[in-house]
């Protein structure tokens, strides 16, 4: 199957001509790449601070938009980062000659298809990103922004166009409909339900819900966020903690920290998603507690996320981590292969997509970190079938993902080799590197030799090294003496393979 760059002419074609899903697609696959190029050039700080917020607009004709949810944020990234947006699209897509930095749209929660950007959440960003800004029950507030510091834009800088500090981003995709649950999830599942129905429960409040990456904690607050919001009369403010600070920092500068205050505390519902990243950032850290205080003592409902435990979150206040412990804590553990099925099944159902259980019994198997891996693997095969109309077989699948699979395959490392053989023909790891040369040694180091050189891109020289500083033609025939034994001796062939298994898996 042909790259999408690299078929550039077929490319074009496609892309002038592409329907608005295979176009979002496109466009989904190619802003991927920039944001691991960004990533890997700018470093991972500076991307989380400043562009993982950058969502997908429309394309017109060469011009290309790209959506920030704040006007804080959109003149900072094209101060520091249009030239290098422009020439990565570009390099990308040729066809995209410039590329447009806009506020993201606001739709109203009652009409979330009225949005007219693509607005694409990038599965590389760890927070999910909207169709346009869902504002429950917008709150007027007029910070005019004069920044200071030197890491800040230098220019007048009006948050959200004067609606900060409660408008509220919520995904429409994020409901309780397409969340698929199982044993890991199942108890922060019914735990976010619970306070969907009846929020401010004792026992429930605040609730504290906290997994790996990509397991669906975000989601799980926005389908919160949206049931509380159908009920009616409930303001809800959803916003990460990055966010937070920037608004708290907003506020200061523009001396409207009280605004801030009574905004905040005057919602129903108040959710703070990635908390984790309020560690180190010790006076935001206070604001935020004071709000927390204050909302849970009249009764309104908390709801957070984070990567660890509130016990675990070493580095924010103790008496933080205390009252952020005190409701209900629920975390979502890392997926099943029965998870990952039922949700790889969901998903191409709802996309209108015949996948065979080979191909998703093989993404599920390969890819384990995380939903958003997996949904982005699955995303990127559709995109591919609908563009070339070919089916998605189980070759396609490897070739089509054969970056991702690469960066999936379990690194091995020599000493795990040296442990694991050494374990199963009950010598001692020492004898891996010694001099010993008796059978009951030497074979089993032979093994240790052959497998480093089969599961490890090590060298001969490399191997021959960490096994004692012995030649590389000792590997060699270590390597071509297991080989032969693997041929002719079909038990020894399958202790072997058992022993590959054992590491790969
Ligand atoms: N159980 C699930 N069913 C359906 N989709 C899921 C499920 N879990 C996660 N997802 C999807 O995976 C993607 C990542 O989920 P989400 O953003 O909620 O993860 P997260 O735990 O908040 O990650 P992070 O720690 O990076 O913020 C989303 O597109 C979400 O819809």
């Amino acid at each position: 199957m042909s790259d999408l760059t690299e078929d550039s002419n077929e490319f074009t074609l496609s892309l002038k001509d592409a329907d608005p899903a295979t176009l979002k697609s496109i466009l989904e696959i190619h802003w991927e790449r920039i944001c691991s190029r960004l990533k890997i050039e700018v470093g991972e700080v500076e991307y989380r601070t400043w562009l993982q917020q950058i969502t997908l607009g429309g394309i017109e004709e060469d011009e290309l938009t790209l959506y920030l949810p704040t006007r804080f944020l959109r003149d900072w990234v094209r101060s520091q980062y249009n030239s290098k947006l422009n020439q990565l699209w570009n390099s990308e897509l040729s066809q995209i000659r410039r590329v447009e930095l806009a506020l993201t749209p606001q739709t109203d929660i009652t009409s979330p298809d009225s949005s007219t950007n693509i607005g694409v959440d990038t599965t590389t960003s760890s927070q999910p990103q909207t169709e346009g800004n869902t504002t429950l029950k917008p709150a007027q507030v007029k910070p005019s922004v004069q920044t200071t510091t030197p890491t800040s834009p230098t220019a007048e800088a009006k948050e959200d166009d004067g609606k900060l500090p409660l408008q509220t981003q919520l995904d429409p995709r994020f409901t309780f409909d397409n969340f698929i649950v199982g044993k890991p999830n199942e108890f922060a599942y019914a735990c976010s339900r619970r306070v969907a129905e009846r929020p401010s429960s004792p026992g429930f409040n605040p609730l504290f819900l906290y997994g790996g990456v990509g397991l669906g904690k975000t989601h799980l607050m926005h389908a919160i966020g949206f049931e509380l919001a159908k009920a009616g009369n409930i303001s809800v403010s959803y916003m990460s903690a990055e966010k937070f600070m920037y608004r708290f920092i907003a506020s200061i500068r523009s001396q409207s920290t009280i605004e801030f205050k009574e905004e905040l505390r005057s919602v129903d519902v108040l959710m703070i998603d990635d908390l984790q990243f309020l560690i180190g950032k010790d006076n935001t850290q206070e604001e935020f507690f004071h709000t927390f205080n204050a909302l849970i003592d009249a009764g309104r409902q908390i709801i957070v996320s984070a990567d660890k435990s509130p016990s675990d979150l070493s580095g924010l206040e103790d008496r933080l981590r205390t009252r952020l412990g005190c409701g209900m804590v629920a975390d979502i553990h890392a997926t099943t292969y029965e998870l990952r099925i039922s949700i790889l099944e969901a998903k191409a159902a709802s996309a209108n997509v015949v996948i065979s259980p080979k191909v998703m019994e093989f993404l599920a198997h390969k890819i384990t970190t995380n939903v958003r891996e997996l949904e982005g693997a699955l995303n990127r095969l559709i995109a591919h079938a609908n563009l070339f109309g070919r089916p998605i077989t189980l070759e396609a699948t490897q070739e089509v993902l054969h970056d991702i699979l690469k960066s999936h395959e379990r690194r091995v490392t020599i000493e795990e080799i040296q442990r694991k053989v050494a374990e199963h023909c009950n010598i001692r790891q020492t004898d891996m590197t010694s001099a010993r040369r008796a059978r009951a040694v030497a074979r089993p180091r032979q093994i240790a030799m052959y497998l480093a050189k089969q599961l490890t891109s090590r060298s001969l020289p490399e191997i021959g090294r960490k096994f004692g500083n012995r030649d590389h033609t000792t590997v060699m025939h270590a390597i071509s003496r297991i080989s032969e034994l693997i041929e002719k001796d079909s038990a020894f062939a399958e202790d072997v393979e058992l022993l590959r298994r054992m590491l790969e898996s």
